[in-house]
């Protein structure tokens, strides 16, 4: 699966990889049905954003693909905390669906924390529930397994599957939003990955000091281009994770920037582009989630918990 760029670089190429672990879901998916449980996926879009009907769309189609149930609502702009909550409280109660995502960002007049908290923390497809995250943090993992952070779960899944042991290996990571950097050094750190984190922001003294002392850059601030070839030590493996849009002031369609100067390449020893690398690796460790999901539903109903 990995190929060389002509720079170098091996390509973590997360479209071959999301590929791999679609084809053992649709496996595990398979068994889920031979035993009558369909596993269903949902997604909650509030508003018309065509970035996230773009990604909505793909994750249903994904999930239809591997033979799973995709369930898509919709609610508009301006729908009310209430009807959001009414929602949410729909899809705790449904069987059907075993693990669905909220898009974000919400429109600006909803309280978003308020309606992820109100998920199900067994249903949360993302991992970012508050319930799923303190256990990560507790380190919780028997009796009761958690659904986890799907886009650090993805990082870690691509660098694994492309033979890469984060062993002993320095991670530094560069932004601190929830979604990779608060969460994933939380795994990064667990004794079966066993790497060691440095978290780095925007109020970080010297980041390029901290860059080129890293075995693995994970990029995900935001930030057009930050990671720069100077900043990186030869060999380095650079996952680029964040993504910028920028307006084409001609009226075409906008232009997508990574956190990562494509320049990075001449210098690193593994690279995951953007797109084509942590993007699809979401989507599939989201699916992930939600087979999983229904596989522990499916364990209890074999063998009820006692307490
Ligand atoms: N509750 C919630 N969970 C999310 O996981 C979530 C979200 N909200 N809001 C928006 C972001 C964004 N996101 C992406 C998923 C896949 C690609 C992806 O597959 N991208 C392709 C390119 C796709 C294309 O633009 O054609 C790639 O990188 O190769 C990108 C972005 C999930 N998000």
């Amino acid at each position: 699966m990995t190929s060389t760029a002509s720079t170098g670089a091996v390509v973590l190429d997360g479209r071959a990889a999301s590929a791999a672990i679609k084809a053992e879901l649709s496996e595990r998916v398979a068994a889920l049905k031979a035993k009558g449980i369909t596993p269903g996926i949902a997604t909650v879009l509030v508003g018309a954003d065509p970035a996230s009907q773009l990604y909505v769309g793909m994750k249903h189609k994904q999930s239809v693909g591997i033979g799973m149930n995709s369930i898509q609502k919709a609610l508009p702009a301006d729908a009310t905390q209430e009807e959001v909550e009414a929602l949410i409280d729909e899809l705790n109660a449904d069987p059907a669906c075993h693990g669905y995502i909220v898009q974000l960002p919400l429109p600006k007049h909803l309280n978003t924390d308020a309606i992820l908290e109100r998920i199900d923390p067994a249903k949360d497809a993302d991992g970012l529930h508050p319930t799923n995250l303190g256990r990560l943090v507790l380190n919780v993992n028997h009796p009761i397994e958690t659904p986890l952070p799907c886009t650090p779960r993805g990082v870690i899944e691509l660098l694994l599957r492309n033979d890469y042991d984060l062993k002993g290996k320095h991670v530094v990571v560069v932004g601190r939003g929830v979604t990779i950097g608060r969460s994933i050094p939380l795994l990064l750190t667990r004794r079966a990955i066993n790497a060691t984190v440095t978290l780095t922001h925007t109020g970080t003294q010297d980041l390029s000091e901290h860059l080129r002392r890293a075995d693995v850059i994970v990029a995900a601030a935001g930030v057009k281009h930050i990671v720069k070839p100077e900043n990186v030590k030869p060999g380095a493996a650079v996952l680029d994770v964040g993504v910028t849009r920028e307006d084409d002031p001609e009226g075409g369609k906008p232009k997508v920037f990574g956190d990562v100067d494509p320049r990075v390449a001449e210098v690193a020893g593994y690279l995951s582009p953007n797109p084509g690398g942590v993007g699809p690796m979401t989507v599939a460790l989201l699916m992930t989630n939600v087979v999983e999901a229904a596989e522990r539903q499916a364990a209890e109903r074999q063998a009820p918990a006692t307490s």
